[in-house]
């Protein structure tokens, strides 16, 4: 009798956009052209309830191990630990992933999986925390830092001692690629075609060696991250789309999302919260020109960051893999909302070298020697009808776009159906593990060493379940059970989220530095603080996230911001944790690209 053909194991494809706002894309409502994106929620689900956490490594290092990032490593951003007495040296704050967790992808390699990855990584400089060793990627291209020039574009100044800091660490294109050390990168490099189309050589050399092998793929796009730079022909589409300025914008998305069905008709959205920057019609029209400028060159990049979704999916359709691949598709944290040039990071001769070495000039912004970021305004468009943005664990800073796109999927009954059941960035890892049918590794001894147990919950049975496209009940077959508990930490904001309940903290200037309370469920917006009507309700969740700070192990909370400083040069040479975020190529020479 001849053997009976094995079940193909599925693949998956995670797309995570750096910074990515909202409402940036059709399907969310923007008005930035994203055909690609725009398919894959056609042929999927969208979500309206979906949570990361308010910053970029924290929220890789939930993703990749499905659980708290205060247990990973990155309990903080790695270039925030180096710089923070409180939290060097503390456990879970090592500014990579630590032994303690294991990266899912290591799982499904083990299980005959070809894993591979290409773009962002920021979990780790050194080889022994790299894709290869600590992600289980046998595969990667990787950008090891936060940031970089998406051309790898980099001035030639005389003395690298009088580069500040800041562009050290934020420019130089410092890759990895497997073990090695990338020392060249093409001419024509921009980062997310570069990305996507090394995702393709890696994901073709899988095919052609072995077509049966099921993979998982990984690709974090640098994209829309500052420096906002996109090629001309992308960013031209959009010349004077933006002249209105950023209120415009935000209320044009507000009802382009009420009309879609994203956000309630009758939703609050919160007032835009800028202090540090002058009010829109306060600013000179040079200042104004040169803003909308700089949106015009974030929606080409994010435009040319659609192509490459489009070019990696076609790659799928072409070669038969694209009915057995799972597609998700995210942002790392709300819109970038940082006016850099008020942060502490610019102190010193940080903006007195960019004015040297970089042109801002109108005609050249989103070029390669442009260094621009739009700012709290374009950002708070982005993020409506939400609190804040990136860095602050409102609403606005925490909620992210999520798609997952497959067809076939037995609870996906409509074209474009939205869901707005809770999840979170630590469900991935499960759900993924528990599709490809390979277990988890939820506590005990990985390899020789004690883990932690994984916090997020698969969405296997979930998405095996049909309710008709019917909108969820509060109580009604939802991922998470309606009483679900998680909890947020970063840079002096914290939140505790039970059901819809939800107290945040909010330090000043921006927050009244006091826990306040909403319901979600009424108030997406986070506009009317219950705290002084519900005291009960506010002290059963603060004691919650008191609970939460001290399992996961917070460091700081109220005066976390004060403790950032800039470091000064003597400190920098004599701090070796900055001083390697701060060394472009300190390792031998290996593949060069
Ligand atoms: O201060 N930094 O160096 C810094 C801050 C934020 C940042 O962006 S993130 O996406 O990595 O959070 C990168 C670098």
């Amino acid at each position: 009798m001849a053997p009976q053909a094995q079940t193909r194991r599925p693949n998956f494809l995670v797309i995570l956009v750096d910074d990515l706002a909202w409402s940036d894309t059709g399907c969310f409502g923007g008005e930035i052209s994203t055909p690609h994106i725009d398919a894959l929620a056609q042929t999927g689900l969208r979500f309206t309830d979906f949570h990361a956490s308010a910053l970029c490594a924290p929220t890789r290092s939930m993703l990749l191990t499905g659980t708290d990032h205060h247990l990973t490593g990155l309990g903080q951003l790695p270039e925030f630990i180096a710089r923070s007495p409180s939290h060097s040296g503390k456990p879970g704050h090592e500014g990579y992933l630590n032994d303690h967790v294991v990266a899912f992808p290591e799982l499904l390699r083990d299980a005959g999986y070809f894993t591979t990855m290409s773009g962002k990584w920021h979990l780790g400089l050194d080889k022994e925390h790299s894709p290869l060793v600590k992600g289980g990627f046998e595969r990667s291209f990787a950008m090891l830092r936060g940031c970089c020039n998406h051309y790898a574009y980099e001035p030639e100044v005389a003395n690298k001692a009088d580069v500040p800091a800041f562009f050290s660490t934020n420019t130089a294109a410092y890759h990895r690629e497997d073990e090695h050390i990338v020392t060249k990168l093409p001419k024509d490099f921009y980062s997310s075609d570069f990305y996507a189309d090394k995702l393709l050589e890696y994901l073709t050399g899988n095919q052609e060696s072995d077509p049966d092998r099921p993979f998982f793929a990984y690709l974090p796009f640098t994209a829309a991250h500052w420096p906002i730079q996109a090629p001309r022909e992308n960013m031209e589409h959009y010349r004077g789309r933006y002249d209105a300025g950023p209120l415009a914008l935000r209320k044009e998305r507000i009802e382009r999302q009420k009309k879609m069905g994203l956000i309630p008709e009758n939703v609050v959205p919160h007032p835009v919260v800028a202090p540090e920057v002058p009010a829109w019609d306060d600013m000179t029209d040079d200042a104004r020109a040169r803003s909308c400028r700089t949106m015009e060159a974030y929606a080409g990049m994010v435009e040319r960051m659609d192509e490459n979704v489009g070019k990696v999916v076609e790659y799928l359709k072409r070669s038969g893999q694209y009915e057995d691949t799972y597609i998700f598709f995210l942002s790392d944290n709300g819109a970038e909302g940082a006016a850099i040039e008020a942060g502490p990071t610019m102190q010193g001769n940080t903006l007195a070298h960019m004015q040297k070495y970089y042109d801002n000039s109108l005609d050249n912004i989103g070029r390669a020697n442009s260094y621009c970021w739009y700012g709290p305004l374009w950002s708070q468009a982005g993020t409506a009808p939400c609190r804040l943005h990136k860095w602050f664990s409102t609403e606005g800073g925490i909620r992210v776009p999520f798609i997952l796109s497959k067809p076939g999927l037995p609870r996906k009954q409509e074209a474009g159906q939205i869901e707005s059941a809770f999840g979170t960035v630590m469900d991935l890892a499960p759900t993924i593990l528990d599709l490809a049918g390979v277990p988890a590794q939820n506590g005990g001894v990985f390899k020789g060493r004690q883990v932690y147990p994984v916090k997020g919950v698969s969405w296997k049975h979930w998405l095996a379940s049909t309710d008709g496209g019917k909108e969820l009940k509060v109580d009604e077959d939802m991922i998470h059970p309606p009483d679900y508990e998680v909890g947020w930490e970063l840079m002096g904001c914290a939140a505790f989220r039970k059901g819809y309940w939800k107290v945040n903290w909010v330090p000043p200037p921006k927050g009244p530095g006091k826990w306040q309370l909403y319901d979600l469920s009424q108030d997406q917006g986070e506009t009317k603080d219950l705290a002084e009507e519900m005291p009960h309700k506010l002290e059963e969740l603060v004691g919650l996230w008191d609970r939460y700070a001290k399992d996961v192990g917070v460091v700081g909370l109220k005066n976390e911001l004060q403790d950032y400083r800039a470091l000064t040069a003597e400190e920098i040479s004599a701090d070796t944790t900055w001083l390697r975020f701060m060394n472009a190529h300190e390792e031998p020479v290996g593949a060069a690209a």
